[in-house]
């Protein structure tokens, strides 16, 4: 038997209760915790710190198998179990690409060993992410991964009769697909925003309506097939009146917002530094508010990461050069706190419903995002909200160092992981899978 007593512990960010794990499940919270805990329970202190269920990441990169100079799974789950994550969905877009039974499955096997967090593998819609045919999708969902969400993200399935095949096909086992809403047409070139800035500084823009066309576009093929659409990375303030236009008719929509389009706006491409180079592209502070509004009053589901780890050498250039992305697993939190917390917008019952419950609904996984429940499985995140820390990217635990939030102070730190009972994260810091875990 393995047991922990976390003591002093606010669930929720509420009144004060232990919470008693055993054997990878919640076994108590309150009083009767202390009274039932095993006497060989390890002990944690948690006074006044604030517990959360496991954050699951809707959206991560791990670049493994191909991209290894970048991340590999090893090193990019263990950065998501320090930033409070115990489950992430690990994107196709790898080399090979995870387009196949046996890619997800080798993904899979990965994240079993390294031990860190549950890894979901993504599933390709189409073969190589060209958007020619689809994948073997059937194959991927029946195999050990399990695969239920697809998408080739980094690239929009732009054709829309492959569109409506892969929304019909992913019925037969309640799949759903993640597009990557980008007009392709519209976006030749695009190098950030388009707007008064990206005129200002001569860079070539990226529309806000090849986002929302794809979006309107998806929601009524969706609605039509009477399939589930999953919508990327939302971003500006016209996706979000096209969400809650479609939710209101019925149609069986969630979208997904990034910390980055939270905090940061287009103003940042001022520097010219490709650290602030993303895709979608940061855009207006109208459009930071609209998302924000968004996600409060839940016409935005869930927060994913987009966690995008590149090597320095696609970052240490000129921006035209650069790669787009950032990384994103160790400062979701602080950002959902200073953006959403503590301005008032939401409560940290809303965080666990936009960062753990529905991520993992709507990748239908049913052993996380349970809450803090008795009987539900120990995935536990515990996090001190009062710490304010400098961010750098060469003390964090991605192997990449491309994080916009360099020297930026954010509040909030995550002080324990507990993934099926087992602390990833302790002090802070990640602790390694011992052989008899
Ligand atoms: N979000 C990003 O800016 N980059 C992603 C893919 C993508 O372009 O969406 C990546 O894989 O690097």
């Amino acid at each position: 038997m393995t047991a922990h007593l976390l003591t002093g512990v606010r669930p929720y960010g509420e009144d004060a209760a232990d919470i008693l794990v055993i054997d990878g499940r919640i076994a108590a919270i309150g009083p009767e915790a202390a009274a039932q805990a095993p006497a060989e329970a390890e002990r944690h202190a948690f006074d006044e710190l604030i517990a959360l269920p496991g954050l699951v990441d809707i959206h991560t990169h791990l670049r493994e198998p191909g991209g290894e100079s970048a991340e590999t799974v090893y090193t990019g789950t263990r950065a998501a179990a320090v930033g409070g994550y115990t489950a992430v969905f690990a994107m196709a877009n790898t080399n090979p690409v995870q387009d196949n039974a046996g890619v997800v499955e080798q993904v899979l096997r990965l994240g079993q060993d390294a031990g860190w967090v549950d890894v979901h593998p993504v599933g390709a819609v189409s073969q190589g992410l060209k958007g020619e045919q689809l994948s073997e999708m059937g194959a991927m969902a029946g195999s050990a991964a399990q695969v239920r969400v697809f998408s080739d993200d980094g690239r929009c399935v732009y054709d829309p009769v492959l569109m409506r095949r892969a929304l019909e096909y992913v019925k037969s086992f309640d799949g759903v697909i993640a597009q990557h809403s980008q007009d392709p047409r519209l976006t030749e070139g695009s190098q950030m925003h388009e707007g008064a800035v990206s005129a200002e500084l001569g860079l070539r823009g990226w529309p806000a309506v090849a986002e929302e066309s794809i979006i309107a576009r998806d929601v009524l093929l969706a609605e039509h097939v009477g399939s589930r659409l999953h919508v990327c990375h939302l971003s500006t303030s016209g996706s979000v009146d096209i969400i809650r236009w479609a939710k209101a008719r019925g149609i069986d929509v969630t979208a997904e917002v990034t910390p980055h389009h939270l905090l940061l706006t287009d103003e940042m491409a001022r520097s010219y530094s490709p650290l602030y180079k993303v895709n979608p592209p940061l855009r207006t502070a109208e459009d930071v508010e609209a998302v924000r509004e968004a996600l409060a009053d839940g016409t935005i589901d869930v927060v994913g990461t987009d966690h995008a780890p590149h090597p320095l050498e696609d970052k240490d250039c000129e921006w035209q050069a650069g790669a787009f992305g950032m990384t994103g697993l160790e400062t979701a939190l602080p950002i959902l706190i200073e953006t959403m917390v503590s301005t008032g917008r939401m409560t940290w019952r809303d965080i666990a419903r936009v960062m753990s419950t529905t991520p993992a609904l709507i990748g239908r996984v049913r052993d996380q995002g349970q809450g803090l429940e008795v009987g539900a499985p120990a995935n536990i995140t515990v996090v001190d909200p009062t710490v304010r820390r400098t961010i750098d990217g060469a003390s964090q635990w991605t192997h990449s160092t491309n994080t916009p939030y360099a020297g930026m102070e954010l509040p909030g730190q995550v002080i324990a992981t507990f993934l099926h009972g087992r602390p990833t994260v302790l002090a802070g810091a990640p602790v390694e899978k011992r052989d008899e875990d």
